[in-house]
C-alpha cells in the first residue's frame, strides 16, 4: 500500500494558510519631513554600481549595493545626485559595515538623510542606531507594523522622498508581520526600470522563512503576489540577503522561476509544510 505521510516542517504553520492579506490603501496627510502619505496604490565586501537616468527632469539616481558577508546581507545606497543637496538614503544597513558605507557616502559628497529598514532583522544588528550617533540629523525609518522604534514610521502607500526621487512603501508581511518593500517611484521623472527592495519577503529564487516573528506562509505568498509580482516585469529585484552569490533579479524572472512562489498556493503550502514519503508496507 502506498501511504502519503505528512510531516510538519519547522518552517511554516498550518493555520497560516487560512489567513488573508489585504493592505488598506491610505490617503493623504503630510508629514513635516518628506515622508508623505501616498495616494492609494491601485558577494563581496565591496559594492556594485549603477547610475540610472530618469527619462526627463533633473533627478538622477546614484545606486550602490554593498554586502555584509557574515549574515549575507545587502545594504543599498540611493541618492539623487542631480539635486544640489545630493540627498541619500541607506536601506538595511548592518552595524558591522556602517563605517564602510558612511565612508562611501562621504567620498561621493552625499548627504545622508534616511537610514531605513525593510523589517526587524533576526540575523544581524541594524546599523541605524550607529549611523544616527555618527551622522547627526539622519532619521531612521521602519514600518509602524514592525512595532519597532524609529524616528519615522511608515505604512502601506506612504512615500519616502529624497531630492526629486521617491520610494513607495508596500506592505509585504509574511516573513515578519511588519515587512515592507520599498519600490522606486512611478513616473517620467523617476528611474527606469523600477527597483524593488524586497527585504526578506522575496529573495532571488526563494523567500524569507516564516517560522518566527509573526510570520505566515500564506500571508507571504499573497503579499508577494499582490504587491511585487504586479509590478512591471522588468522591475529589478534587490533582496536583503543572498546565500548563493546572486545580486539582482527581475519580477519577470521570479514569476517564472521562483520555486517557492510560482506554483499554486496550496501546492506551495504542501511543499513547504510537508515531506511526502512513501510507505510500501
Ligand atoms: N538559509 C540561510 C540561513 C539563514 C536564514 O535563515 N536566513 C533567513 C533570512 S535572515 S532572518 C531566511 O529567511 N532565509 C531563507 C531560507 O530559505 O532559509 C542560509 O542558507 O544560510
Amino acid at each position: 500500500m502506498i501511504q502519503l505521510r505528512f510531516l510538519k516542517s519547522p518552517l511554516l504553520s498550518s493555520s497560516n494558510i487560512l489567513s488573508n492579506f489585504s493592505p488598506k490603501p491610505r490617503t493623504g496627510t503630510l508629514l513635516p519631513h518628506p515622508v508623505t502619505k501616498f495616494k492609494p496604490l491601485s558577494q563581496m565586501d565591496s559594492y556594485s554600481t549603477t547610475t540610472t537616468s530618469s527619462s526627463s527632469s533633473s533627478s538622477k539616481l546614484l545606486f550602490r549595493q554593498t554586502f555584509e558577508k557574515e549574515s549575507s546581507t545587502y545594504t543599498y545606497l540611493l541618492a539623487d545626485v542631480n539635486h544640489p543637496d545630493k540627498p541619500a538614503l541607506l536601506i538595511d544597513p548592518v552595524d558591522k559595515t556602517v563605517d564602510r558605507d558612511l565612508n562611501v557616502i562621504k567620498e561621493l559628497g552625499l548627504k545622508l538623510v534616511y537610514a531605513m529598514n525593510t523589517h526587524v532583522h533576526a540575523d544581524h544588528v541594524t546599523g541605524t542606531g550607529l549611523i544616527k550617533s555618527k551622522v547627526p540629523g539622519v532619521k531612521s525609518i521602519i514600518s509602524k507594523a514592525s512595532g519597532s522604534k524609529a524616528d519615522l514610521h511608515v505604512e502601506h502607500g506612504d512615500k519616502v522622498s529624497f531630492g526629486d526621487l521617491f520610494l513607495e512603501v508596500r506592505a509585504t508581511p509574511g516573513h515578519t508581520l511588519g515587512c515592507v518593500t520599498y519600490v522606486s517611484g512611478e513616473g517620467p521623472d523617476q528611474p527606469q526600470p523600477r527597483m524593488a527592495f524586497t527585504g526578506d519577503a522575496l529573495l532571488i529564487r526563494g523567500c524569507g522563512r516564516t517560522d518566527f516573528q509573526g510570520g505566515s506562509s500564506s500571508q507571504l505568498y499573497k503579499s508577494v503576489h499582490s504587491q511585487i509580482f504586479t509590478l512591471p516585469k522588468d522591475t529589478l529585484i534587490y533582496p536583503a540577503h543572498d546565500y548563493k552569490g546572486f545580486t539582482v533579479s527581475t519580477v519577470g524572472e521570479e514569476i517564472q522561476y521562483n520555486p517557492r512562489l510560482t506554483k499554486d498556493e496550496v501546492l506551495v503550502w504542501l511543499m513547504l509544510n510537508s515531506f511526502i514519503s512513501m510507505d510500501y508496507s
